[in-house]
């Protein structure tokens, strides 16, 4: 258990994701839920105005996601170890260099390792399929199997994609407010084939995951 009265922002990027997570809220006032947008921009800079209008204890990005072949399948949560900025960088005759690799900034935030636990432990409790694994954050939804593949051999052990975890864990990180990012994953990652997304089922991963979360956090 985590003391009582601590205050959590939940950030989803739209309206729909923040529905699912409030639908599996019951009697509780600690746990409130924005929709911030889009993008790791919108979301930072969203995080950044909740956070400063009102005192919070934990910070959680929270949505749908897509997921990596072979690693975490549709339908399933994954919770992040990693918050990695997947596309911060540049671009080489060599390949891909991060932007921490030229000596500016992070491109990588890792989580409180402590609450992960918690939360994961408390998911497995349930009939949901739970993983812990790297969730990279794009700007741009990957579309083909060779970018999945670029993605993959990059970073070793790449879970998840989405678009707004290192805005909001930025915000966070840069407040001192400890962060997590959890999933829902609707689609696989690769092909754009957006009549396959499964959004039905991951909202119902959503509702599921936030009525937890509230256990955990009261
Ligand atoms: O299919 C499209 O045309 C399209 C264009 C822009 C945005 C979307 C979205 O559905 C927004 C993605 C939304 O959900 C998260 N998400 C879910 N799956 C993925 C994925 O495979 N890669 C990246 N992000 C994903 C993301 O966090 C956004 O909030 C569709």
């Amino acid at each position: 258990m985590i003391a009582k009265d601590k205050q959590i922002l939940i950030v989803t990027a739209v309206e729909a994701e923040k529905e699912a997570i409030l639908k599996g809220l019951h009697n509780t006032n600690n746990i409130h839920v924005i929709a911030a947008g889009v993008g790791p921009s919108s979301a930072a800079a969203n995080t950044t105005r909740a956070i400063c209008s009102s005192k919070y204890d934990v910070v959680i990005s929270m949505g749908i996601g897509g997921g990596f072949a072979d690693v975490v399948e549709v339908g399933s949560i994954v919770i992040a170890n990693e918050i990695i900025a997947a596309d911060l960088g540049v671009e080489t005759a060599e390949g891909f260099c991060r932007l921490d690799e030229l000596g500016f900034g992070s491109t990588l935030l890792k989580v409180d390792i402590n609450l992960m636990n918690k939360v994961y432990q408390a998911l497995k409790t349930t009939e949901l399929i739970v993983h812990i694994g790297p969730i990279l954050t794009l700007s741009t939804v990957t579309g083909t199997s060779e970018t999945a593949l670029k993605l993959t051999n990059r970073i070793k052990g790449a879970a998840v994609e989405a678009m707004e975890g290192f805005g909001v864990a930025t915000a966070a990180h840069e407040l001192n407010i400890p962060f997590l990012e959890i999933r829902s994953i609707s689609n696989p990652v690769g092909p754009r084939d957006r009549e396959a997304w499964r959004m039905k089922e991951a909202f119902e991963g959503l509702t599921k995951t936030s009525t937890i979360l509230q256990e955990v956090f009261n």
